[in-house]
């Protein structure tokens, strides 16, 4: 703490200045009172097909208003986990400059940075290389920074990429710290710098010549005698025997940067840099990501046992090098410390194309919402940029849950070197696969096992104990990572959240009953949100076939114009739109953004929360097993082309296209069917809100009708998938004039 003041010895010492303020933002009561009316217009639509049903005189109008009702019923329920963001909204400000008069900086908690990557193919290792090598140079004592990077690809080439990291850090660091760089990924920064100092210049062409060593390697798949330089490193390579898999390889741990020991160019100290790839065996689960970080949590334990810990996904280099500093305004307030878990950065993402044709920035799930959370008891954990006090992992906040052997508990303080046979033994035991069995990682301690939604399930479950949480958003991005850019792999990462999510949902952890019975209404709603992304799928899929199959076989289903009804419909519509719109703008986003997000929602609807509920009721009775599929971050120029002008990438035959595609064809043929019907009866009262609905949907499909039939590039719908959509258009079409006439 700072020094005693000269004058304070007669007067009692002034308040410490604060580290950070909140304001609920103002929207918070028009959001409450407009929660009120939509539920009386909720409550009058459900009213509304309850009669219906009773009042239903065929099968065919039974089911019909049946299904209306049961997916009305999901929206209903979706929309009201929504509003739980909306009740208390908030925004914080840290005030960095205030940090050093409350806590002195040689007080400054030690803080341990993990970044996770598990295949060099996908994740390119200069890629990670860059994360790193942004967090080793933030504006904190080197000596208090340990960087372990864990490689769950098992892969040599991701070593040998650290290695050459490693000895450019000792001119990157200090560069960057002489020269107030911002930019502390130096991908980032010779990016958007034309390096004019000779300085800078040289650093670059540092950079240029370890990118294409590196590059060459991976491209080669392994290190060569050649860019082998000393026997240690040759020790180290020599642990890829012929038996080394990706899934069965003993562990190894290489300190490739001990704080202390090795100096920077300019005589500073560096941080502690470890390289580490846990021991797997086709034999034993490994939990992917969870289980790599529950490595890390150990393996760091054993070398530095930092009270901070930070996770980074290989891809989210740092922006901006006083992240710490703002974490730790709030990590260190005296006020507020003890029960506060985590402290979480929003994702941000650098590439997106200006009107982000896939909604990758997910400005719900990483902006929005968190906001609305934070107001409440804290936001959900998010995978990266987010800073945790070690003891969140150990039990809740006043019952530490011990670990097995006393090394590993949070409050352990190490003293032997990293480099020491002590530490890189029960390093290497605490690696091991057998460490875990019949152990309490997993389930109560360390990152939570049972999840491909590992972060999201891990942050609920520390909430559940009485961790808090906080979302800090500041005006400078903490941090920035990749997106997707191509359709498949944006709807096959979709899927896998929604079964990792509905995995939480329908357990015995259910945020409905669980989490509302530990956190209360209002949390536990949030975070069924989430678990339930899944189940989105029963009504837009609904909503995307039954009114445009009944209007292809003349039944309509909705109420008319001139019906008092049609107006409620007019109402829940607009209301729900509206709202979202307006959400996104005054979060400074562009009305085109706010579309295309809505249409990846019913993309999303029809295609990956499909086959993510379908995958996780099969896995439910056992008949599959589903993994993590890494997202690749590899950049294909003319994708990436495309992508830049906002054109879909299709290209790839996936099965998660053949239910867009079918929605595409049924929407348009109904639409004009429809119109026909119109233009011959002169009469559209009738059949109004399905022309509107095949009409909305049309116009979302835009880019799909390119794709089939306009376009010529490689990106376009491969003729196969646009064959087999025919195909089951047509069996949806002749089902449902079946249907209707039985
Ligand atoms: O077995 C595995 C699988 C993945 N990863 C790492 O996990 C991270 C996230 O993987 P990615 O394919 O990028 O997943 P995304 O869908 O982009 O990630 C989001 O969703 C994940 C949960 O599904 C979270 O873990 C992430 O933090 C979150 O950003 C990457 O650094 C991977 O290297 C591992 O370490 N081991
Ligand atoms: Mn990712």
């Amino acid at each position: 703490m700072g020094g005693p003041s000269k004058s304070s010895t007669t007067h009692s010492s002034p308040p410490p200045p604060p580290l950070h303020t909140l304001e609920v933002m103002r929207r918070a009561g028009l959001n409450r009172v407009f929660a009120l009316v939509y539920t009386c217009g909720i409550l009058a639509l459900l009213y509304h097909h309850s009669l219906a049903l009773l009042h239903s005189t065929t099968l065919l109008s039974f089911s019909l208003t049946l299904s209306l009702l049961l997916s009305d019923a999901v929206l209903a329920f979706m929309w009201s986990t929504t509003q739980s963001f909306r009740m208390r909204p908030i925004r914080r400000r840290a005030f960095l400059e205030n940090l050093t008069r409350v806590v002195d900086e040689s007080q400054f908690p030690a803080m341990d940075v993990f970044i996770c990557t598990a295949d060099p193919y996908k994740e390119p290792p200069m890629s990670v290389v860059n994360t790193a090598l942004s967090v080793m140079a933030y504006d904190y004592p080197p000596e208090k920074v340990s960087v372990y990077v864990s490689d769950d690809g098992g892969s040599e080439l991701t070593l040998f990429a650290f290695m050459e990291a490693a000895k450019f850090a000792a001119h990157w660091l200090p560069f960057c710290r002489m020269n107030k760089i911002e930019d502390r990924c130096p991908d980032a920064y010779f990016r958007s710098n034309q390096a004019g100092a000779s300085e800078a210049e040289k650093l670059k062409t540092m950079y240029e010549s370890m990118k294409e060593k590196v590059e060459s390697v991976v491209e080669k798949g392994h290190v060569g005698e050649e860019c082998i330089t000393t026997e240690h490193e040759r020790e180290a390579f020599n642990k890829w025997t012929t038996g080394f898999t990706r899934q069965d390889h003993p562990t190894v741990i290489q300190v490739l940067l001990e704080s202390g020991k090795e100096m920077d160019e300019a005589g500073h100290e560096m941080p502690n840099l470890v390289y580490l790839s846990r021991q797997k065996s086709k034999t034993s689960p490994h939990h992917f990501k969870a289980g790599a970080l529950n490595v890390l949590l150990r393996v760091s334990a054993t070398m530095t046992n930092a009270p901070v810990v930070l996770t980074l996904d290989c891809d989210m280099y740092s922006n901006d090098p006083q992240t710490p500093l703002r974490a730790l305004c709030y990590l260190s307030d005296p006020s507020s410390a003890s029960k506060l878990g985590y402290v979480q950065f929003p994702q941000l993402f650098h590439g997106i194309n200006k009107n982000d044709i896939y909604a990758s920035e997910l400005k719900r799930l990483f902006q929005l919402n968190p906001v609305g959370m934070d107001g409440i008891a804290g936001t959900s954990y998010v995978g990266t940029g987010c800073f945790f006090r070690r003891r969140a992992f150990f039990g809740g906040p006043s019952t530490l849950v011990s670990s097995e052997i006393p090394e590993l508990n949070p409050d352990n303080v190490v003293t032997k070197s990293i480099r020491s046979q002590a530490v890189l033994k029960l390093a290497h035991l605490v690696a091991s696969c057998n460490f875990e069995s019949h152990s309490k990682w997993g389930s109560e301690m360390g990152f939570r096992y049972g999840s491909l939604v590992e972060d999201y399930y891990t942050g609920y479950r520390l909430q559940c104990e009485g961790w808090k949480s906080v979302f800090c958003h500041p005006d400078r991005a903490a941090f920035f990572g990749d997106v997707p850019i191509n359709l498949d792999d944006v709807l096959n990462q979709n899927k896998r959240w929604s079964i990792g999510l509905l995995e939480v949902g329908f357990s015995k952890y259910s945020p409905v009953t669980f989490g509302t019975w530990c956190m209360g209404p209002l949390m536990g709603l949030s975070y069924a949100h989430y678990a339930f992304w899944g189940i989105w799928s029963i009504p837009i899929t609904t909503y995307a076939f039954l009114p445009q199959l009944a209007l292809l076989t003349g039944v309509s289903m909705f109420p008319k114009v001139s019906d008092p009804w049609f107006y409620l419909y007019v109402f829940l519509f607009l209301g729900a739109y509206g709202q979202d719109c307006l959400d996104f703008i005054l979060a400074g986003s562009t009305v085109q953004r706010w579309w295309n997000d809505q249409r990846m929602w019913m993309i999303r609807g029809v295609s990956s929360y499909v086959f993510g509920f379908i995958d996780f009721i099969l896995k439910s009775f056992g008949i599959s097993a589903h993994g993590f599929n890494v997202t690749s971050k590899v950049v294909d120029d003319e994708q990436s082309k495309r992508y830049n002008q906002g054109i879909f990438e299709f290209g790839v035959p996936s099965p998660l296209f053949v239910p867009l595609v079918t929605t595409a064809i049924i929407n348009l043929i109904s639409f004009l069917v429809g119109l026909i019907g119109v233009i011959r009866s002169r009469d559209m009262g009738e059949i109004f809100v399905q022309l509107f609905l095949s009409g909305f949907v049309m116009v979302n499909c835009w880019p799909i009708y390119e794709a089939m039939v306009l376009r010529t590039d490689k990106g376009r719908m491969p003729t196969k998938t646009t064959k087999i959509s025919i195909l089951l258009s047509l069996a949806l079409y002749l089902a449902a004039s079946l249907i209707v006439q039985i």
